[in-house]
């Protein structure tokens, strides 16, 4: 068996050998991976830890917030204030950004999460998750000055630093880009630590496999409803194939299952609230997702453009994604450009 190298490890190696992150950025994802260590224990105590149903409390989107949001929103805000290696946090679960307090050090990083992904399954004990992104404070943008302001969070998903998952499941596996390719660690729970397990992950260009809530169906727009109509039409059908489906309905469980062995989601804008760009929040589920997928040689779209190129307006908002095998991907964002000659 190869030596077992640690996520400390690769880290440290990632910064020393091949120069590609500085010594912060490295101590600063072992505080996320301490904070995903210490969800994982939760998680896994369930019941027992009077840990699941609902807080009685909604969160900024109006969405219902179960205790276990709150408490992994918790955990990273306490994990990461002291760390010394980041200016400001942002959440799905809080309403605006949370400047690190001046009694605690200050570093030059911002940190967005969705501290706990895939809530309507935490009380079904269905694989959930966490999903990170991380962004250097100063950026090109001149107008910007200190201090720390929620316009500092609106970046390109392309300028992204470091993002990442942790999915909660049968095993808790930490999945992470810097930049240079996609590397997974899984939870050790004798040692307490995060051993590499796959390196360099890679995507196939093409895939059977499609991810979508099909109950939406009669809400979709065309070029959707074109791709999956001729999934379903299988060998008989254009695509002269049969598909399989699969829908979690946790983001970070269907994206983990395409980074294993393709695949292609999809959650897009729909009819029901035709004014919502989508369902997915951009800056801390789409965009660390995007850049994980790319990295892995796929493809992330909204119909229009690459997700990572989209210019954020607002901290929480939303967008259509459209995800996984690059073949697939290109196809349904064809697609798109066909409907959109065809309307012009
Ligand atoms: O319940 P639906 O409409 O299928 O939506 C499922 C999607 O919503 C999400 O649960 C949204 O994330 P949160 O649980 O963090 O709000 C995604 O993980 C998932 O892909
Ligand atoms: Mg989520
Ligand atoms: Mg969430």
């Amino acid at each position: 068996m190869p030596p077992r190298i640690s996520l400390t490890r690769y880290l440290v190696e990632q910064q020393r050998q091949h120069n590609r992150i500085p010594a912060e950025l490295r101590l600063l994802l072992e505080v996320v991976a301490r904070a995903c260590k210490r969800i994982s224990h939760a998680v896994n105590k369930g019941a027992l830890g009077e840990v699941l149903g609902t807080a009685g409390s909604e969160n900024v989107q109006g969405e219902v917030q179960k205790k276990l949001d709150i408490i992994a929103n918790e955990v990273l805000i306490e994990a990461n204030e002291w760390g010394g290696h980041l200016a400001a946090m942002a959440s799905e679960e809080m309403d605006s950004i949370y400047v690190v307090p001046n009694r605690f050090p200050q570093g030059e990083y911002l940190l967005m999460f969705d501290p706990l992904d895939g809530s309507s399954n935490i009380d079904v004990n269905v694989s959930i998750g966490t999903i990170f992104s991380v962004f250097r404070k100063h950026h090109d943008d001149p107008s910007i000055i200190d201090p720390v302001c929620e316009k500092d969070f609106l970046q390109r998903g392309n300028q992204q630093v470091a993002a990442g998952y942790c999915v909660y499941g049968p095993q808790t596996t930490l999945v992470l880009t810097v930049g240079d390719g996609v590397a997974m660690f899984t939870l050790d729970a004798e040692l307490g630590s995060f051993v590499l397990t796959q390196d360099n992950v890679k995507i196939p260009e093409d895939t059977k496999e499609f991810s979508i809530n099909m109950s939406n169906m009669r809400h979709w727009d065309a070029p959707v409803k074109r791709y999956i109509d001729e999934c379903l039409q299988g060998k008989e059908g254009p695509r002269g194939k049969d598909f399989n489906m699969r829908w979690v309905a946790s983001m970070v469980a269907d994206v983990h299952r395409i980074l294993t062995r393709g695949g292609i989601f999809m959650y897009p804008w729909d009819k029901r609230e035709p004014s919502k760009p989508g369902k997915l929040r951009l800056l801390y589920e789409a965009n660390p997702m995007s850049w994980l997928v790319e990295q892995a040689g796929g493809a992330a779209v909204n119909g229009k453009q690459r997700i990572l190129d989209v210019q954020p307006g607002a901290l929480h908002e939303r967008v259509s994604v459209i995800l996984g095998s690059k073949n697939e991907v290109e196809r349904v964002q064809q697609y798109h450009q066909e409907a959109a000659q065809q309307q012009a």
